[in-house]
């Protein structure tokens, strides 16, 4: 069986929910699951703080901050930056896995030439990594099994599978290949698509100095001298969250959604579709269709303002976290961290190109899979901004 996590709120206690395939709910717990992005962002800024006068790396470090925030979440504690070597190898599972998935296997249309897989390599590539997941996930949940969950202050996700597996209803039991395979599934949908949305949107401010300029006008604002951007604060964030509405439409960072099966025979605007047709969803395409955006190639956050258009899956013109039934079950939790680190670096620095460069020169091709980042990272300078400068 295969379930989902559905996590909820932001904060210190958030509710995480599995749902079975059919999306009924199977379990539902409360768990102080600190999602801590607040955390995650003062580190995030710190460590570019720390390459001024010289350029930063951005891209690679919003990677950084967006496993951080999960594995906080999964694992109750920050492995990426550990200097231990299994938890580094951890991440590079999990991107090995993303790049697999995303790879072109023409087993999968033509189950005759299923064979050509072990040929190129792909099957042994598949069974190495889920063999590696396999020892490291082991590893963290006997710690986790170990430890004294009962008087744990923040119970973590694994915490939370774990209580789920051995309380769990005989009706859906919840298997250790259930735990593992969930714990899998929100790395590989949850890391890469969060750092590619932050990594965009920077990208889009700098090559639109006047869009950066009146996003950091508001959040500077609005926060004045307080210098740290709280949960609170985002809701009157109006022009950041239209930034990062015409982010997704404009990059989305799923481009294609994951794909469907129709369940029976349709007609769609005269063209007949057999049941059990596979069909795939073009969000990238549809956010720059001349019919429903005015202007589509041009990156205009003003177009949100005033709009009720909203990413959760209901406006068709704007799908970048899919819809119905398998639509992604992280929106809440993508947003929330998305828009602490956005508003964060927005307040914190003032950004340029590095000496030399301009917006004409940076490299905006995209490398092909599952999300679509882009081939070159950002490298940025960026200046710590001090209120009393103002
Ligand atoms: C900007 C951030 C994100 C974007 C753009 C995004 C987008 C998507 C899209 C387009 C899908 C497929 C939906 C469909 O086909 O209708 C999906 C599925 C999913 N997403 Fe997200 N997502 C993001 C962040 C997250 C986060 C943070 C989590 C978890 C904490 C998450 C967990 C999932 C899961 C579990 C699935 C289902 C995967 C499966 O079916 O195996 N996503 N997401």
């Amino acid at each position: 069986m295969k379930l989902y996590i559905f996590v909820d709120q932001v904060g210190s206690g958030g509710a995480a929910i599995l749902r079975d395939h059919h999306g009924h709910f199977v379990a539902t717990k409360s768990v102080f699951y600190t999602l801590e992005a607040e955390a995650e962002v003062a580190s995030l800024v710190h460590k570019i703080a720390g390459s001024y006068p010289g350029t930063t790396n951005l891209s690679e470090m919003l990677q950084l901050y967006a496993k951080s925030v999960l594995c906080r979440v999964a694992f109750g504690r920050d492995f990426v930056q550990s200097g231990d070597s299994q938890r580094q190898g951890f991440q590079k599972v999990v991107d090995e896995h993303e790049e697999l998935l995303g790879g072109f296997n023409i087993g999968d249309f033509f189950p005759s030439l299923n064979f050509v897989h072990s040929l190129t390599g792909l099957k042994s590539k598949l069974q190495d990594n889920a063999r590696m997941y396999d020892q490291l996930i082991d590893q963290i949940l006997s710690e986790h099994m170990d430890s004294n969950k009962v008087d744990k202050e923040h119970e973590d996700l694994v915490d939370v599978l774990l209580q789920l597996q051995k309380n769990g209803s005989d009706e859906i039991p919840l298997t250790t290949d259930n735990v593992k395979a969930t714990i899998l599934d929100l790395f590989a949908a949850g890391t890469n698509t969060t750092s590619i949305a932050l990594d965009w949107a920077m990208t889009e401010l700098l090559m639109n100095p006047h869009v950066m300029k009146k996003a950091q006008k508001e959040v500077r604002s609005i926060l004045g001298e307080r210098k740290v951007v709280a949960e609170s604060d985002l809701d009157e964030l109006e022009y950041m969250k239209a930034v990062i509405k015409e982010v997704f439409r404009f990059h989305p960072s799923v481009p294609i959604l994951l794909p469907r099966e129709s369940l029976e025979d349709v007609e769609i605007e005269g063209y007949r579709i057999p049941a059990k047709t596979r069909f795939l969803v073009n969000a990238w395409a549809i956010g720059r269709n001349s019919e429903s955006w005015e202007d589509p190639n041009t990156f205009k956050p003003e177009r949100f303002i005033g709009s009720n258009i909203d990413y959760r899956g209901k406006d068709f013109e704007l799908i970048p976290f899919g819809g119905g039934r398998r639509g992604c079950p992280g929106v809440t939790f993508a947003i929330a961290a998305i828009e602490l680190a956005l508003a964060q670096l927005l307040y914190s620095f003032d950004w340029e190109l590095p000496p030399g460069i301009t917006p004409k020169d940076l490299d905006l091709s995209e490398v092909f899979g599952i999300t679509t980042h882009k081939r070159e990272p950002l490298h940025v300078v960026a200046k710590p901004y001090f209120p009393q400068d103002s």
